[in-house]
């Protein structure tokens, strides 16, 4: 396997040009050979360190502050310094670290983007800007290869919604994510803020807010704008994936069905949220040794992500379980704002891409409404008596004692995946879930939670079904082979080994997934199932043999190593 220690840099900084950049900043860590090239002897106090010094240092200066927002400026002040710092240092507290510098603290660093500002990164691009919108994008881009765009217009920040020019930082997050998990040299990725003014009366009242104050673009101005910066991606970078984010409801199925035939497109709450969660049904089928197929899914918010994952679900009973798209339909029921989706709520209240997992009427006659005609949950788990609950809502607790008691009476094991981030929003307390179904229910959510106590005294881990358990790995693996379009079918490849992973596989009393310690292995083993997919159904550009694949991967996998530098200002790196 390649590693940074035996890769050498040509680089044509010096001086505080190389010692400001972030990409190229080794700070005390540059070499007494290393200060005299370029410039940095006077710079810099005498003595050299090591990177491992370096990491022990910057985590004690990190332990010194207790909030997690505290540690997650921090964190942000020291990627903008140095990114081999950043990441070593995150590498080596992987599983303490990540709830800090992505969910959930990064959503109140995003909550609170215009106070904390303090320098920019990444890419934004303003609707009022647009007629510059090419030589904008240019000045960043030109001459750079990019690997991977990850793009938000910011309108559903995790369960938080509009945060408006804030947004940026889920795309950051993302990419650093992609990084640290997926094995993504950060200098190859981007990430960009589509900055079409907010909806959020907060910041739109905030005199120190930093983004374009001004209400959504909606209609047919914000569809040319956003067409606009695909376009660009396109025509400059025709083999980037572009991962979409935190779009609104109304746009991320419908961009990503636009864009998808012409390019490497991947919605990450669409695509990733579902792959996640089938890996971790997957899993949990095994524990009770049935099948996909026999499962009754209530999924309760069917906006972005609820409608993912039932897609996703459904295609893994078609394709795993060989049931018919039509009865795989079948095992879904939905619960949005106005009940259970059934017919008569009609095409005002239904989304057109609901349409295929909409229940009959008939089926309900004797079930209560309320005044409005509306079923609600604890009525449809009656029912029912669904054998999966998968929340996606943003409603906190919605899942009460009296649902989840009811659908204990339903079933053996109620699986049961509260997924809303972040933390403060999840749909149950897994400690609750737990407490109800007398350690009877397999459990997965959004946000990481502390293990549950069994009745027996034992401890049950509680899997963390969060999309970067396999994002990172199904972008890597659609990039490292320049793969024309990231394929249904290399998402299913992605998710079955992603399950294959399973510790519950091995013992049914494990987590329903691999624990976050170990996110970079499996994304890794993620990518390479992507990479024999897209190899085998032709849409890789590179033809490896399927034996080489993981070993291609690992030489592409860029790590958080310091190279050597050699100073040349005439074709070195800028
Ligand atoms: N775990 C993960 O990997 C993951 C991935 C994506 C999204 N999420 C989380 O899922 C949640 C939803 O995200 P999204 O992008 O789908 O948002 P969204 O706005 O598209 O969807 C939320 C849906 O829930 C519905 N809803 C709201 N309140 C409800 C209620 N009281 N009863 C029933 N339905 C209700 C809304 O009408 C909407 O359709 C967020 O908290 C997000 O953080 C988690
Ligand atoms: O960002 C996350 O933690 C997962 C997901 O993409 C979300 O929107 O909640
Ligand atoms: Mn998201």
């Amino acid at each position: 396997m390649a590693t940074a220690t035996n890769r050498v840099l040509r680089v044509a900084l010096r001086g505080d040009a190389i010692l400001t950049h972030p990409r190229f900043n080794k700070g005390t860590a540059f070499k007494p050979s290393e200060r005299k090239a370029f410039g940095l002897n006077s710079r810099l106090p005498y003595r050299h360190n090591t990177l491992e010094e370096q990491c022990e240092r910057a985590y004690d200066q990190l332990c010194t502050r207790q909030e997690p927002l505290r540690k997650n400026t921090f964190l942000q002040s020291l990627k903008d310094q140095n990114w081999v710092l950043y990441y070593g240092l995150v590498s080596r507290h992987l599983k303490e670290l990540i709830p800090i510098i992505y969910t959930p603290t990064q959503g109140d660093a995003i909550a609170n983007y215009s106070h904390l500002f303090r320098r920019s990164e990444g890419m934004y691009l303003t609707f009022p800007e647009q007629d510059s919108m090419e030589e904008d994008f240019l000045e960043q881009t030109q001459g750079r290869d990019i690997q991977l765009f990850v793009v938000s217009d910011s309108e559903a920040i995790l369960g938080i919604g509009d945060q408006g020019v804030g947004g940026i930082g889920i795309t950051t997050a993302k990419s650093a994510i992609y990084t640290l998990l997926g094995g993504i040299d950060p200098s190859k990725t981007l990430s960009v803020v589509l900055d079409v003014g907010t909806n959020n009366q907060e910041l739109l009242n905030d005199k120190l807010y930093v983004g374009w104050s001004s209400g959504r673009v909606r209609g047919k101005a914000y569809d040319r704008f956003i067409d606009k910066f695909v376009q660009l991606v396109r025509k400059h970078h025709p083999t980037a994936l572009l991962h979409f984010e935190d779009f609104g409801v109304s746009n991320a199925q419908r961009l990503l069905d636009l864009y998808r035939g012409t390019h490497s497109v991947f919605n990450d709450d669409v695509q990733g949220t579902g792959a996640v969660t089938l890996a971790a049904l997957m899993s949990a089928v095994g524990v009770t040794k049935s099948k996909l197929a026999d499962q009754r899914v209530l999924v309760y918010g069917a906006g972005t992500a609820g409608l993912g994952i039932t897609k996703q679900l459904r295609d893994g009973m078609s394709s795993i379980d060989r049931l018919s798209r039509e009865d795989a339909n079948k095992r879904f029921y939905l619960i949005d704002r106005f009940g259970l989706v059934k017919e008569s709520l009609g095409p005002t209240k239904i989304r057109d891409s609901l349409r295929e997992y909409v229940r009959p009427d008939d089926e309900w006659q004797d079930v209560p409404t309320n005044d409005q005609g509306e079923i609600g949950l604890l009525e449809v788990v009656k029912k029912v008596k669904p054998t999966v609950l998968i929340g996606c809502s943003t409603h906190a607790g919605a899942f009460t004692e009296e649902v989840v008691r009811e659908m204990a009476k339903g079933t053996e094991r109620p699986i049961i995946f509260p997924l809303s981030n972040p933390t403060r929003l999840v749909e149950v307390d897994p400690k609750h879930a737990n407490e109800w179904t007398n350690g009877k229910a397999l459990m997965a959510t959004g946000s990481p939670f502390p293990p549950c106590k069994m009745p027996n005294g034992k401890l049950y881990d509680v899997a963390e079904c969060n999309n970067a358990l396999i994002y990172p790995g199904l972008g890597f693996g659609a990039v490292v082979t320049q793969a024309r379009k990231l394929s249904d079918t290399m998402i299913i490849a992605g998710a079955r080994r992603l399950a294959s992973l399973s510790p519950a596989l091995k013992d049914p009393d494990s987590a329903l997934l691999p624990d976050f310690s170990n996110a970079r292995h499996v994304n890794t083993e993620v990518a390479v199932a992507v990479a024999e997919q897209a190899i085998a159904e032709g849409s890789a550009a590179v033809d490896w043999d399927r034996e080489e694949v993981r070993d291609r991967i690992a030489e592409k996998q860029w790590i958080p190593e310091y190279p050597d530098y050699i100073f040349d200002p005439v074709h070195g790196e800028h």
